[in-house]
């Protein structure tokens, strides 16, 4: 490419960072922040808890001010055992109005089951490589979309509400690099088929704000960035930079684990995901709201750090000192 050509794209993508810049640090707007601790933090967990402290946990986060709290995944206990109590859980917590506890369903099994304990909103959750779907789901990327056909078809006529995620966005354990356009199929095939909200997860940490930025271009041109959300696992340090890239994308849902818990039992390497404490008052810091008493969260993290037996990974959590 000649030279001239090279100046005048990095001049243009310059242009448009700084434009989306200014728009992320001048807006006083909300961005939601979905909490996946009790489900996406705990799922690989190798020790089972008992279902009494997740229920704990999550009464716990519904004091914070959290609108979203992912609850449990309706999969097979023999891939995830830690999940394996999850009607018991379910039933148990106790619902505050105001405050939706979406949960996993990964087939019309696990979607029947999830309704029969009550279940208002659930995710399914594809992939962007098949080398992951094939480990974590025994299917391809595209046949995981079939299997959730029937399951959109059933939630609309029982009136829950479904959100998409798809996994591998930048970066699989098994595959490699992720072309953005095998992004866009996923997250295009779900919003076609009714998904109110698509979660872009980086599962394995690897995204970079470079990264993230070749993908996001395609996916915000292909669905409005009001259906889309972020998923950033914390495995290289790289969480907070991608969710602030996202967010001058004019993203405003944020998936983030309490304390820094989880990982994918079926991805290789992954470690847990953007501690909601750091999101949070990165969020706070920059002027954007999130109705969340930040002191309130930093107890619940102390909380189910302290039955894990391990310190917190929220850096915010281990520095708060009470302000
Ligand atoms: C999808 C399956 C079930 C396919 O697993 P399979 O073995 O291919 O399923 P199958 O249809 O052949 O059925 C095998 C057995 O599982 C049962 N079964 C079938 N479906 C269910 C169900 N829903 N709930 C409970 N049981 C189920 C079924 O009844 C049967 O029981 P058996 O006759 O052997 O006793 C399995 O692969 C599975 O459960 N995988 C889940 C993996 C998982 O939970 N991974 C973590 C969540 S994804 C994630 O963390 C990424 C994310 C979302 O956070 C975003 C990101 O970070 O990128």
């Amino acid at each position: 490419m000649p030279i001239t050509r090279i100046l005048r794209t990095a001049h243009r993508s310059l242009a448009s960072f700084t434009a989306k810049r200014t728009a992320v640090t001048s807006q006083t707007d909300k961005v939601r922040i979905v909490e996946v601790g009790p489900r996406d933090g705990l799922q690989n967990e190798a020790k089972l808890l008992p279902a009494a402290t997740k229920i704990e946990l999550i009464d716990r986060l519904s004091e914070t001010g959290l609108t979203t709290i992912e609850a449990t995944s309706f999969v097979s206990a023999k891939w995830v055992p830690q999940m394996g109590d999850n009607s018991e859980v379910f039933r148990a917590i106790r619902k505050v109005p105001g405050i939706s506890y979406p949960v996993l369903t990964p087939n019309l099994k696990g979607f029947e089951s999830a309704l029969a304990a009550g279940a208002k909103e659930v995710a399914v959750f594809g992939a962007a490589s098949d080398a992951f779907s094939l480990k974590n789901v025994n299917c391809t990327a595209a046949e995981a979309i079939e299997r959730f056909r029937p399951v959109l078809k059933a939630a609309q006529e029982h009136g829950v509400r479904v959100r998409g995620y798809v996994s591998t966005i930048v970066g699989c354990p098994y595959e490699g690099a992720i072309e953005p356009s095998a992004v866009v199929r996923v997250v295009e095939a779900l919003h076609e088929m009714g998904c109110y909200e698509i979660s872009l997860g980086d599962t394995i940490g690897v995204g970079t704000p470079g990264s993230m930025r070749r993908m996001l271009d395609e996916v915000t041109r292909a669905v409005p960035t009001d259906n889309l959300a972020v998923h950033c696992h914390d495995t290289y340090g790289q969480a907070l930079s991608n969710i602030l890239t996202s967010l001058e994308y004019g993203i405003r849902v944020v998936d983030s684990s309490v304390s820094g818990l989880g990982g994918c039992p079926y991805a290789r390497g992954a470690s847990g995901n953007a501690a909601t404490e750091d999101v949070v008052y990165m969020l706070h810091g920059m002027g954007l709201q999130t109705d969340i008493n930040l002191e309130k969260l930093i107890q619940v993290g102390r909380y189910i750090c302290g039955e894990l037996g391990r310190p917190s990974e929220s850096k915010v959590n281990r520095a708060w000192k009470g302000q």
